[in-house]
Protein backbone atom coordinates (compact mmCIF):
# COMPACT_ATOMS: atom_id res chain seq x y z
CA UNK A 1 0.00 0.00 0.00
CA UNK A 2 1.17 3.64 -1.07
CA UNK A 3 -0.43 6.18 0.66
CA UNK A 4 -0.39 9.88 -0.78
CA UNK A 5 -0.74 13.27 0.48
CA UNK A 6 -1.96 15.94 -1.65
CA UNK A 7 -1.75 19.31 0.06
CA UNK A 8 -2.39 21.26 -2.67
CA UNK A 9 -4.96 19.05 -5.40
CA UNK A 10 -5.05 21.14 -9.03
CA UNK A 11 -7.56 21.22 -11.52
CA UNK A 12 -5.06 20.86 -14.28
CA UNK A 13 -6.25 22.48 -17.27
CA UNK A 14 -4.52 21.59 -20.50
CA UNK A 15 -4.71 24.01 -23.56
CA UNK A 16 -3.27 23.13 -26.88
CA UNK A 17 -2.67 26.17 -29.56
CA UNK A 18 -2.45 25.74 -33.17
CA UNK A 19 0.45 28.38 -33.10
CA UNK A 20 3.22 29.62 -30.93
CA UNK A 21 2.27 31.10 -27.75
CA UNK A 22 2.35 34.93 -27.99
CA UNK A 23 2.34 37.28 -25.19
CA UNK A 24 -0.51 39.79 -25.40
CA UNK A 25 -2.58 38.25 -28.14
CA UNK A 26 -6.04 36.76 -28.90
CA UNK A 27 -5.28 33.17 -30.02
CA UNK A 28 -7.55 30.16 -30.62
CA UNK A 29 -7.20 27.24 -28.93
CA UNK A 30 -7.04 23.50 -30.99
CA UNK A 31 -8.56 22.12 -27.77
CA UNK A 32 -8.54 21.86 -24.17
CA UNK A 33 -8.48 18.83 -21.40
CA UNK A 34 -9.08 18.65 -17.61
CA UNK A 35 -7.35 16.19 -15.04
CA UNK A 36 -7.52 15.87 -11.61
CA UNK A 37 -4.12 17.12 -10.86
CA UNK A 38 -1.86 17.67 -7.65
CA UNK A 39 1.73 15.21 -7.24
CA UNK A 40 0.25 13.13 -4.85
CA UNK A 41 -2.66 12.26 -7.18
CA UNK A 42 -0.89 11.59 -10.00
CA UNK A 43 1.33 9.30 -7.87
CA UNK A 44 -1.59 6.81 -6.74
CA UNK A 45 -3.28 7.36 -10.38
CA UNK A 46 0.04 5.65 -11.57
CA UNK A 47 0.31 3.08 -9.14
CA UNK A 48 -3.47 2.53 -8.76
CA UNK A 49 -3.55 1.91 -12.55
CA UNK A 50 -0.71 -0.74 -12.10
CA UNK A 51 -2.86 -2.90 -10.39
CA UNK A 52 -1.11 -1.80 -6.44
CA UNK A 53 -3.09 -0.25 -3.67
CA UNK A 54 -3.06 3.41 -2.86
CA UNK A 55 -4.82 5.77 -1.50
CA UNK A 56 -4.41 9.88 -2.19
CA UNK A 57 -5.31 12.01 0.87
CA UNK A 58 -6.32 15.44 -0.09
CA UNK A 59 -8.51 18.77 1.53
CA UNK A 60 -11.64 18.74 -0.24
CA UNK A 61 -14.68 20.74 0.11
CA UNK A 62 -17.76 18.11 -0.55
CA UNK A 63 -19.27 21.19 -2.80
CA UNK A 64 -15.90 21.58 -5.14
CA UNK A 65 -16.47 20.59 -9.28
CA UNK A 66 -13.34 18.72 -8.15
CA UNK A 67 -14.76 16.06 -6.50
CA UNK A 68 -16.62 15.26 -9.74
CA UNK A 69 -13.07 15.39 -12.13
CA UNK A 70 -11.73 13.06 -9.15
CA UNK A 71 -14.55 10.49 -9.12
CA UNK A 72 -13.37 9.94 -13.33
CA UNK A 73 -10.30 8.89 -12.13
CA UNK A 74 -11.19 6.36 -10.31
CA UNK A 75 -8.97 5.88 -7.45
CA UNK A 76 -8.95 5.53 -3.99
CA UNK A 77 -9.81 8.75 -1.94
CA UNK A 78 -9.50 9.90 1.37
CA UNK A 79 -11.08 13.24 1.12
CA UNK A 80 -10.41 15.29 4.43
CA UNK A 81 -13.27 18.14 5.09
CA UNK A 82 -12.16 21.65 4.00
CA UNK A 83 -13.67 25.59 2.71
CA UNK A 84 -12.55 26.96 -0.84
CA UNK A 85 -12.21 24.85 -3.90
CA UNK A 86 -9.50 23.41 -5.75
CA UNK A 87 -6.91 25.80 -7.46
CA UNK A 88 -7.00 25.08 -11.60
CA UNK A 89 -3.88 24.83 -12.85
CA UNK A 90 -3.25 25.55 -16.70
CA UNK A 91 -0.77 24.45 -19.15
CA UNK A 92 -0.31 25.80 -22.15
CA UNK A 93 0.95 23.65 -25.30
CA UNK A 94 2.07 25.21 -28.65
CA UNK A 95 3.25 23.11 -31.63
CA UNK A 96 7.01 23.99 -31.32
CA UNK A 97 6.38 21.96 -28.41
CA UNK A 98 7.00 24.54 -26.27
CA UNK A 99 5.08 24.27 -22.90
CA UNK A 100 3.80 27.01 -20.25
CA UNK A 101 3.31 26.50 -16.82
CA UNK A 102 0.72 28.83 -14.32
CA UNK A 103 0.68 26.96 -11.16
CA UNK A 104 -2.42 28.88 -8.26
CA UNK A 105 -1.47 29.03 -4.89
CA UNK A 106 -4.77 27.54 -3.97
CA UNK A 107 -7.12 28.23 -1.31
CA UNK A 108 -6.17 28.80 2.22
CA UNK A 109 -6.49 26.04 4.98
CA UNK A 110 -6.71 26.79 8.58
CA UNK A 111 -4.79 25.46 11.48
CA UNK A 112 -7.75 23.16 12.07
CA UNK A 113 -7.43 21.99 8.42
CA UNK A 114 -4.00 21.16 9.08
CA UNK A 115 -4.31 19.08 12.17
CA UNK A 116 -7.23 16.96 10.59
CA UNK A 117 -4.91 16.60 7.58
CA UNK A 118 -1.87 15.12 9.83
CA UNK A 119 -4.48 12.89 11.50
CA UNK A 120 -5.84 11.52 8.28
CA UNK A 121 -2.64 11.12 6.75
CA UNK A 122 -1.10 9.33 10.14
CA UNK A 123 -4.93 6.88 10.30
CA UNK A 124 -4.26 6.12 6.60
CA UNK A 125 -0.67 5.56 7.48
CA UNK A 126 -1.11 1.74 9.25
CA UNK A 127 0.31 -1.06 7.19
CA UNK A 128 1.57 0.87 4.40
CA UNK A 129 4.91 0.79 2.67
CA UNK A 130 5.63 4.15 1.99
CA UNK A 131 3.83 7.64 2.93
CA UNK A 132 4.66 9.94 -0.69
CA UNK A 133 4.06 14.03 0.65
CA UNK A 134 3.93 16.01 -2.78
CA UNK A 135 3.27 18.92 -3.89
CA UNK A 136 3.43 22.50 -2.65
CA UNK A 137 1.57 23.77 0.19
CA UNK A 138 -1.39 25.62 0.14
CA UNK A 139 -1.52 29.34 2.10
CA UNK A 140 -2.12 28.70 5.10
CA UNK A 141 0.13 25.70 5.69
CA UNK A 142 3.74 26.78 7.91
CA UNK A 143 6.71 25.17 5.68
CA UNK A 144 7.66 23.08 8.28
CA UNK A 145 3.82 21.12 7.80
CA UNK A 146 5.39 18.09 6.41
CA UNK A 147 8.29 17.84 9.06
CA UNK A 148 4.91 17.64 11.14
CA UNK A 149 3.40 15.01 9.40
CA UNK A 150 6.63 12.72 8.95
CA UNK A 151 6.78 12.96 13.13
CA UNK A 152 2.99 12.27 13.59
CA UNK A 153 3.78 9.39 11.31
CA UNK A 154 6.22 8.11 13.04
CA UNK A 155 5.28 8.97 16.29
CA UNK A 156 2.59 6.57 16.02
CA UNK A 157 3.74 3.95 13.88
CA UNK A 158 7.07 3.47 15.80
CA UNK A 159 9.06 0.47 14.26
CA UNK A 160 6.08 -0.52 11.70
CA UNK A 161 6.27 2.93 10.35
CA UNK A 162 5.73 3.24 6.80
CA UNK A 163 8.67 4.83 4.67
CA UNK A 164 8.61 8.80 3.66
CA UNK A 165 9.16 10.00 0.64
CA UNK A 166 8.72 13.97 0.09
CA UNK A 167 8.52 15.59 -3.75
CA UNK A 168 8.13 19.35 -2.98
CA UNK A 169 10.00 22.59 -3.47
CA UNK A 170 11.72 25.38 -2.04
CA UNK A 171 11.31 26.33 2.11
CA UNK A 172 8.71 23.48 2.26
CA UNK A 173 11.60 20.89 0.81
CA UNK A 174 14.56 22.57 3.05
CA UNK A 175 12.27 22.40 6.23
CA UNK A 176 12.14 18.33 5.59
CA UNK A 177 15.63 17.85 4.41
CA UNK A 178 16.42 20.56 7.87
CA UNK A 179 14.58 18.31 10.47
CA UNK A 180 12.60 15.91 8.70
CA UNK A 181 14.60 13.08 8.36
CA UNK A 182 12.96 11.71 5.17
CA UNK A 183 13.91 8.47 3.25
CA UNK A 184 13.78 9.56 -0.15
CA UNK A 185 13.32 13.14 -1.74
CA UNK A 186 12.73 13.41 -5.52
CA UNK A 187 13.42 17.12 -6.52
CA UNK A 188 14.37 17.98 -10.27
CA UNK A 189 18.12 19.34 -10.70
CA UNK A 190 16.98 22.86 -10.56
CA UNK A 191 15.09 22.39 -6.98
CA UNK A 192 18.85 20.09 -6.24
CA UNK A 193 20.81 22.93 -6.69
CA UNK A 194 18.57 25.75 -5.05
CA UNK A 195 17.90 23.39 -1.76
CA UNK A 196 21.87 22.98 -1.45
CA UNK A 197 22.42 26.27 -3.08
CA UNK A 198 25.66 24.34 -4.65
CA UNK A 199 26.16 24.38 -8.24
CA UNK A 200 26.04 21.50 -11.08
CA UNK A 201 29.77 21.80 -12.36
CA UNK A 202 29.22 22.34 -16.14
CA UNK A 203 32.87 21.06 -16.90
CA UNK A 204 31.42 17.47 -15.46
CA UNK A 205 29.16 14.92 -16.96
CA UNK A 206 25.74 15.80 -15.37
CA UNK A 207 25.04 13.19 -13.47
CA UNK A 208 28.34 12.93 -11.83
CA UNK A 209 27.94 17.07 -10.98
CA UNK A 210 24.14 15.84 -9.96
CA UNK A 211 25.40 12.62 -7.88
CA UNK A 212 28.22 15.12 -5.93
CA UNK A 213 25.73 17.77 -5.35
CA UNK A 214 23.76 15.06 -4.00
CA UNK A 215 25.81 13.07 -1.83
CA UNK A 216 26.20 16.59 0.10
CA UNK A 217 22.89 15.48 1.88
CA UNK A 218 22.74 11.68 1.54
CA UNK A 219 22.63 9.58 3.80
CA UNK A 220 23.05 12.24 7.08
CA UNK A 221 20.24 14.41 6.02
CA UNK A 222 18.34 12.43 3.84
CA UNK A 223 18.30 8.57 3.60
CA UNK A 224 17.68 8.28 -0.37
CA UNK A 225 17.30 11.43 -3.58
CA UNK A 226 16.04 10.12 -7.10
CA UNK A 227 16.98 13.29 -9.46
CA UNK A 228 14.91 13.23 -11.91
CA UNK A 229 16.65 15.03 -14.92
CA UNK A 230 13.93 15.11 -17.70
CA UNK A 231 15.33 13.81 -21.29
CA UNK A 232 18.70 13.48 -19.58
CA UNK A 233 17.23 10.45 -17.30
CA UNK A 234 17.45 10.26 -13.74
CA UNK A 235 20.28 9.57 -10.62
CA UNK A 236 19.69 7.86 -7.61
CA UNK A 237 21.58 8.21 -4.56
CA UNK A 238 21.71 6.39 -1.63
CA UNK A 239 23.89 5.31 1.64
CA UNK A 240 25.31 2.43 -0.30
CA UNK A 241 26.06 3.81 -3.84
CA UNK A 242 24.61 6.01 -6.91
CA UNK A 243 23.15 4.59 -10.19
CA UNK A 244 22.37 6.94 -13.42
CA UNK A 245 19.40 5.95 -15.93
CA UNK A 246 19.33 7.06 -19.58
CA UNK A 247 15.64 7.17 -21.25
CA UNK A 248 14.54 5.64 -24.50
CA UNK A 249 13.78 8.12 -27.65
CA UNK A 250 10.29 9.31 -26.32
CA UNK A 251 8.18 11.59 -28.60
CA UNK A 252 7.40 14.34 -25.56
CA UNK A 253 3.85 15.13 -25.91
CA UNK A 254 3.51 16.77 -21.89
CA UNK A 255 5.90 16.86 -19.26
CA UNK A 256 3.10 17.42 -16.53
CA UNK A 257 3.20 14.84 -14.10
CA UNK A 258 6.49 13.21 -15.60
CA UNK A 259 8.32 13.06 -12.80
CA UNK A 260 5.01 12.18 -10.30
CA UNK A 261 4.89 9.39 -12.67
CA UNK A 262 8.88 8.72 -12.48
CA UNK A 263 8.72 8.55 -8.43
CA UNK A 264 5.62 6.68 -8.81
CA UNK A 265 7.63 4.07 -10.92
CA UNK A 266 10.34 4.09 -8.36
CA UNK A 267 8.35 3.03 -5.80
CA UNK A 268 6.31 0.32 -7.80
CA UNK A 269 9.34 -1.17 -8.00
CA UNK A 270 11.04 -0.91 -4.85
CA UNK A 271 7.74 -2.52 -2.76
CA UNK A 272 8.43 -5.55 -5.21
CA UNK A 273 11.91 -5.36 -3.22
CA UNK A 274 13.88 -4.85 -6.33
CA UNK A 275 17.32 -3.34 -5.86
CA UNK A 276 18.54 0.04 -6.68
CA UNK A 277 19.30 -0.22 -10.35
CA UNK A 278 15.59 -1.64 -10.87
CA UNK A 279 13.93 1.05 -9.07
CA UNK A 280 15.56 3.90 -11.34
CA UNK A 281 14.44 1.97 -14.77
CA UNK A 282 11.30 1.84 -13.67
CA UNK A 283 11.29 5.05 -12.62
CA UNK A 284 12.79 6.42 -15.57
CA UNK A 285 10.31 3.97 -17.43
CA UNK A 286 7.03 5.24 -16.04
CA UNK A 287 8.39 9.05 -16.58
CA UNK A 288 9.02 8.32 -20.10
CA UNK A 289 5.67 7.04 -20.36
CA UNK A 290 4.05 10.04 -19.15
CA UNK A 291 5.97 12.36 -21.34
CA UNK A 292 4.63 10.85 -24.09
CA UNK A 293 0.87 10.98 -23.03
CA UNK A 294 -0.80 14.16 -23.04
CA UNK A 295 -1.89 17.02 -20.37
CA UNK A 296 -1.69 15.11 -16.88
CA UNK A 297 -2.37 11.71 -18.19
CA UNK A 298 -1.55 8.40 -15.54
CA UNK A 299 0.64 6.04 -17.53
CA UNK A 300 -0.22 2.29 -17.26
CA UNK A 301 1.93 -0.79 -17.50
CA UNK A 302 0.62 -0.97 -20.98
CA UNK A 303 2.00 2.64 -21.92
CA UNK A 304 6.14 1.73 -20.98
CA UNK A 305 7.87 1.99 -23.57
CA UNK A 306 9.78 -1.16 -24.66
CA UNK A 307 13.03 0.21 -25.55
CA UNK A 308 16.09 -0.58 -23.14
CA UNK A 309 16.77 1.86 -20.28
CA UNK A 310 20.89 1.41 -19.49
CA UNK A 311 20.94 2.00 -15.72
CA UNK A 312 24.87 2.26 -15.16
CA UNK A 313 26.43 2.68 -11.38
CA UNK A 314 28.42 6.11 -10.66
CA UNK A 315 31.68 6.48 -8.83
CA UNK A 316 32.53 8.80 -6.13
O1 LIG B 1 2.26 23.61 -7.24
P1 LIG B 1 2.76 22.19 -7.09
O2 LIG B 1 1.95 21.43 -6.08
O3 LIG B 1 4.23 22.11 -6.85
O4 LIG B 1 2.56 21.49 -8.49
C1 LIG B 1 1.26 21.25 -8.97
C2 LIG B 1 1.36 20.51 -10.27
O5 LIG B 1 2.08 21.25 -11.24
O6 LIG B 1 2.06 19.30 -10.05
C3 LIG B 1 1.54 18.28 -10.89
C4 LIG B 1 2.60 17.85 -11.85
O7 LIG B 1 3.73 17.40 -11.17
C5 LIG B 1 0.32 18.86 -11.58
O8 LIG B 1 -0.72 17.92 -11.54
C6 LIG B 1 0.00 20.10 -10.81
O9 LIG B 1 -0.61 21.10 -11.58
Amino acid sequence: MIVTLTANPSLDRTITLAEPLQRGAVQAALSAREDAGGKGINVTRVVHAAGVESLAVLPLDAEDPFASALRHTGIPVLPVDTAGVARANVTITDPAGETTKLNLPGSVLSAEDAGRLVAAVTRAAEGAEWVVLAGSLPPGLPDDFYVTVIRAVRARWGERAPRIAVDTSGPALRAVVDGGAPDLIKPNDEELVELTGGHLDPSADLADAVHTLARTLVPERVAAAFVTLGGAGAVLVDATGAWHGAPPPTRVRSTVGAGDSSLAGFLLAHVTGAGSEECVRSGIRYGSAAAALPGTQAPTPADLPAGDVPVRALTP
